[in-house]
């Protein structure tokens, strides 16, 4: 039995996460769980997993829920999301909560021991090599969710990872592929919003339509599997079934393929190396499909993705500045604060102004953030 902690249990991973734990009570228990203020949300999951302590974001609805549920521990804000991810001496923490919020409870996690399954890719943005540092130094599991870094992670099962020549992340080129960037001026949140292949969170189904979601992942990539920039490369495929691959020094390419559901590489990070039936999952079937598409990426027309190649190879603490960057105006953007285009236009603007730090340390790492997010309001304002 695999005890989990769950963070952003109310989320589009973390529900799915949920269905895969109900779906195995033999396997699974949900020990602990965080959310943020979805409270319908998190009464259903108390109800039907029981977990022991629960973490929200909010102070009045903690103890709103503490008093529904005297039997569970409720605690809230920054430290009981610590709390929630380091509880009970779990086996895994999946962390599926979104932003670099997610940055200090998966240290925490890492500094006690616990497998990481990992879905928040901003906090390998934001601090990847403080991260895989951290893990090597306790000997705990950096497992991908992600559905690429899961195909990559997957393609490189039993390979010498030295016999690498690149890694291939594939690309829907989400809501707005087929548009060109001046289609791109007026476009609206609810359009932003219509994702041809995924159903996923606000912030993700935006990055995707920006192609930021592909440069997070191309800096996902560079830390989970310790490649140089110049060997990572992005293909837009349209139909989202080859999830990535990996080329070899023999030109042999592995790739892993699959039906676009999540629950594939979140049910794979907690059965690793082990694989277990899904449950009501699509059988692909390349017969029905026919044909699979694939254009090189156009670094000119999304514009996001090569900031995140500069942001990367830059290293340091640029990372952390674009996505903090990224994270408020994609927030603005949903708000109705700004449009679509200036999500590039503030992500670029911060990394221009922002002066590297080689080599931070947390605190740097989440003052860059602080700082770069109070710039983005400020600019807005
Ligand atoms: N969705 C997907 O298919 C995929 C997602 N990912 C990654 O997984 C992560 C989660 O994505 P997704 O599930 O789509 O996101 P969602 O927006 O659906 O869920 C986010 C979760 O985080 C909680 N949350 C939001 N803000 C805070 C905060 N400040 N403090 C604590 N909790 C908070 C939300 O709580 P509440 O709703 O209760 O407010 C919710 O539980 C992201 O990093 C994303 O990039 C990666 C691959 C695929
Ligand atoms: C499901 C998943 O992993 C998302 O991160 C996905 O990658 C979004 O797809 P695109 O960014 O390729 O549109
Ligand atoms: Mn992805």
């Amino acid at each position: 039995m695999k005890k989990i902690n769950l963070l952003g249990a109310t989320g589009s991973i973390g529900t799915q996460t949920l269905d895969i734990i109900g779906a195995n009570p033999e396997l699974f228990t949900l020990v602990s769980m965080s959310a943020g203020k979805n409270m319908d949300k998190v009464r259903e999951i108390i109800a039907q997993f029981k977990p022991k302590l629960v973490s929200v974001l909010e102070q009045t609805d903690a103890e709103r829920l503490q008093a529904e549920f005297p039997d569970v521990k409720i605690v809230f804000g920054e430290d009981g999301l610590i709390e929630a991810a380091v509880g009970f001496e779990a086996d895994v923490l999946l962390n599926s909560v979104i932003g670099s919020v997610g940055l200090k409870p998966t240290l925490a996690a890492i500094e006690a021991g616990m497998t990481i399954a990992i879905a928040n890719k901003e906090t390998l943005v934001a601090a990847g090599d403080l991260v895989v540092q951290a893990a090597k130094r306790h000997n705990v599991p950096l497992v991908p969710v992600d559905s690429e870094h899961s195909a990559l992670f997957q393609a490189l099962n039993g390979e010498n990872p030295k016999r690498i020549t690149k890694l291939i992340l594939t690309a829907s080129g989400g809501s707005f592929r087929d548009s060109t960037r001046d289609q791109l001026q007026n476009v609206t949140v609810e359009q932003a919003l219509a994702h041809p292949n995924w159903s996923m969170g606000n912030k993700l189904t935006i990055d995707s339509a920006t192609m930021m979601n592909k440069g997070l992942e191309v800096i996902e990539a560079h830390h989970l599997f310790a490649m140089p920039y110049d060997q990572i490369e992005c293909l837009l495929h349209k139909e989202s079934i080859i999830h990535s691959m990996v080329e070899f020094e023999d030109t042999s390419v592995m790739a892993q393929l699959g039906s676009p559901d999540m629950r594939v590489p979140i049910q794979y990070a907690l059965t690793y190396p082990d694989r277990i039936p899904m449950a009501n999952a699509k059988r692909l079937r390349l017969d029905e499909i026919g044909k699979l598409h694939f254009e090189k990426m156009d670094y000119e027309r999304f514009k996001a993705l090569a900031f995140a190649y500069d942001a990367g190879r830059e290293g340091g603490t640029m990372p952390t500045a674009m996505n903090a960057a990224n994270e408020v105006a994609v927030q603005l953007f949903m708000e109705g604060h700004i449009s679509f285009m200036q999500i590039e236009d503030i992500i670029e603007q911060m990394m221009e102004q922002h002066e590297t730090i080689k080599e931070p340390n947390l605190e740097e790492i989440l003052e860059t953030d602080r700082i770069t997010r109070k710039k983005v309001y400020g600019i807005v304002k």
